[in-house]
């Protein structure tokens, strides 16, 4: 096992009702501002919820932040901010309202151009930020990460600094029973993805870290379709929403390789085509698999068969077999595993590598030898 510096200082609060806590949490006398998407809170109570819960506080709101958040919304929601001397930021929504907000909470404190903090300047300071999240996914509601995108220059910008972690953040299962079957199938994707990035690489000698992302993938496999079939049985919503923070809070990541390409190539087809994050990594990571089998295979093998239970067969057989169930779960999310499926062919290559070599991402992969060739071979058996 490899040495590791793990920080996680989100207070989650978990569970129906949790709402209801929240002046328990932000720091009296804050002026707040709430932070949310394009209105799915109104319909679905969460900000009644929300309103009542901060009745003590002076709010203002800005409302309209984007999936996969822009950074143009972006600066209006901190000239607003700075315009009500906001001294508390209250992100309410997915993972794109968390991500946005906890750019708005730094680029209030930032003296300088606000677009330096997404090209590698690291936060030094930034206003509080809790969340209530409303989709499960990203783990954005307990990391310190984001993605900002930026429509003129066609580009998603990951940052990250540890004073953007949540102070804390409320999981209410009952949030997430309004999300339609598109997100709810991202949802699931996306944090299976994140499991995968951090346990599909090359053995470590972290047997603990094994079985706690095949426990995150197992739970995924079972309850996800259920989500699907019964949008409103809490205890399946209340078991992904646990996943989906776990995947990503750092923990899991511990001590183990990562690989990443599969969400670092999917950024471009955003940038580039507009597809959903979760449907970037359905069509790149089992291409990627394919590709990478070689580098991978004895990770796969234990995949196939912790996961899927394939023992029977030559190991290249129960790699085959892996890949192929891992794409069929995508499918049964309701999420396409092909760039067809999008609209795109092979004429849309050459602009996402053209984008990966502008952005640098040239040897990507926990061995970093994902170079263009690579890329391109994965793209290909995406189509
Ligand atoms: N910070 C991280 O660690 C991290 C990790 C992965 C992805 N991301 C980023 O997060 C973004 C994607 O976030 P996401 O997948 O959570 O989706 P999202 O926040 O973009 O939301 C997707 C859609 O669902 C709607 N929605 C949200 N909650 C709802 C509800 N309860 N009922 C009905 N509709 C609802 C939103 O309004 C939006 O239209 C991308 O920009 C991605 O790059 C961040």
């Amino acid at each position: 096992m490899r040495n590791f510096n793990f920080y996680n200082p989100t207070r989650i609060l978990f569970g129906e009702g949790q709402i209801a806590s929240l002046a328990q949490h932000i720091p009296a006398g804050s002026r707040v501002l709430v932070t949310h998407g394009g209105g799915s809170i109104f319909q679905n109570g969460v900000w009644e919820q929300v309103e009542q819960a901060l009745s003590s506080y002076p709010v203002s709101r800005f409302g309209g932040i984007e999936a996969n958040p822009q950074y143009t919304t972006l600066l209006r929601a901190v000239a607003q901010a700075k315009a009500d001397e906001s001294s508390f930021i209250l992100a309410v929504g997915g993972g794109s309202v968390i991500d946005g907000s906890k750019f708005i909470a730094a680029a209030c404190a930032y003296s300088g151009e606000p677009f330096d903090l997404l090209c590698g300047t690291r936060a030094e300071q930034a206003l509080p930020l809790g969340c209530v999240l409303t989709l499960a996914a990203t783990g954005s509601e307990s990391n310190g990460n984001g993605v900002v995108s930026h429509a003129e220059r066609q580009q998603k910008l990951p940052f990250f600094s540890p004073l953007l972690f949540p102070r804390f953040a409320i999981l209410d299962p009952r949030t997430t029973f309004s999300l339609p079957p598109r997100q709810i199938g991202n949802g699931v994707v996306d944090a299976f993805v994140h499991t995968l990035e951090q346990y599909l690489t090359y053995p470590s000698d972290a047997p603990l870290q094994d079985r706690y992302a095949e426990g995150l993938l197992l739970t995924l496999i079972e309850e996800g379709p259920k989500a699907l079939a019964n949008p409103e049985d809490y205890n399946v919503r209340a078991n992904l929403m646990w996943c989906a923070t776990q995947a990503l809070n750092g923990l899991l990541g511990c001590g183990v390789p990562q690989d990443w390409a599969t969400h670092l190539i999917g950024h471009e087809l955003t940038a580039l085509y507009h597809l959903d994050h979760a449907q970037t990594l359905a069509v790149i990571l089992p291409a990627l698999l394919a590709e990478r089998r070689d580098a991978k295979h004895a990770k796969l093998l234990q995949y196939a068969e912790r996961v899927w239970g394939l023992r029977k067969g030559s190991p290249d057989e129960c790699v085959d077999a892996a890949i192929h169930a891992t794409e069929a779960f995508f499918q049964r999310m309701g999420v396409a595993t092909r760039l067809s499926a999008h609209g795109l062919d092979a004429e849309a290559i050459p602009e996402v590598l053209a984008q990966l070599q502008r952005h640098g991402m040239l040897a990507l992969g926990e061995h970093r030898d994902i170079d263009l060739a690579t890329s391109e071979r994965i793209l290909l058996r995406a189509l």
